[in-house]
């Protein structure tokens, strides 16, 4: 899996200094280096762009990695979401989504994003794409508020749910999250109101479209 996604980055990926200076920016403030792949963030942007995507969700910020792509996918019009629980990332997310020029599309919530799904549910908003990427042991109960805030064709990407290829192979070293995510993409697979696939880029993406 290592082999293929370096191969991929190297080939379909081009150098972003912006970028390049996120990943610097995170790794100074002393936050772990687990934003999305560069290639799993073009592919974002991509999946963004093709569907016409223009209210974005993202549960998980980090440092603003995955939603440069998301909102440079949106283009102009298009206003992105993101849920962090923790102010700091979230303020050093919408520093870095500035100077990569977009930080006039995105709005932060801070706090545990169940509270805040909560509070998108309740003020009826709407959204017509996720990105789902953080805790892990939350995907099930995100994905079911995601379903609750989508318009109908919404797609909805999960990322890390190959745990690093363990969920497929039994001699792979176990995640702590890979009995999760067999769980959950079983779920995706099975669920009545999504039509699912994953994509085998970076961990793992799940994607899925809402029919409501
Ligand atoms: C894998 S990182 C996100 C990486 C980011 N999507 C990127 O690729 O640039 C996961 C993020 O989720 C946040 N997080 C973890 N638990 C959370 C929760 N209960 N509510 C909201 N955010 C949470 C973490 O603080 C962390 O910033």
């Amino acid at each position: 899996m290592k082999q293929i996604n370096s191969y991929i980055d190297s080939v379909f990926y081009s150098q972003d200094s912006i970028l390049e200076e996120v990943l610097i920016s995170i790794k100074e403030n002393g936050m772990r280096s687990i934003s999305v792949s560069p290639s799993t963030g073009k592919l974002l942007s991509m999946l963004v762009s093709i569907s016409g995507a223009k209210n974005v969700l993202e549960i998980g910020a980090l440092g603003g990695y995955s939603g440069i792509f998301l909102a440079k996918g949106m283009g102009t019009e298009g206003k992105l979401t993101s849920l962090e629980l923790v102010e700091s990332y979230a303020k050093l997310a919408y520093n870095n989504l500035s100077k990569a020029g977009v930080g006039d599309r995105v709005s932060y919530m801070v706090g545990p994003a169940l509270q805040s799904l909560e509070q998108l549910v309740s003020d009826r908003k709407q959204f017509d794409f996720f990105f789902i990427d953080a805790d892990k042991e939350n995907y099930e109960n995100y994905l079911n508020y995601c379903i609750r805030l989508a318009e109908n064709g919404a797609l909805i990407v999960c990322d890390n749910v190959l745990a690093n290829g363990s969920v497929a192979d039994d001699s792979a070293e176990p995640r702590r999250h890979t009995e999760f995510m067999k769980k959950f993409n079983e779920t995706v697979a099975k669920h009545p109101q999504l039509e699912s696939i994953i994509i085998p880029i970076g961990d793992g993406l799940t994607v899925s479209k809402v029919k409501k």
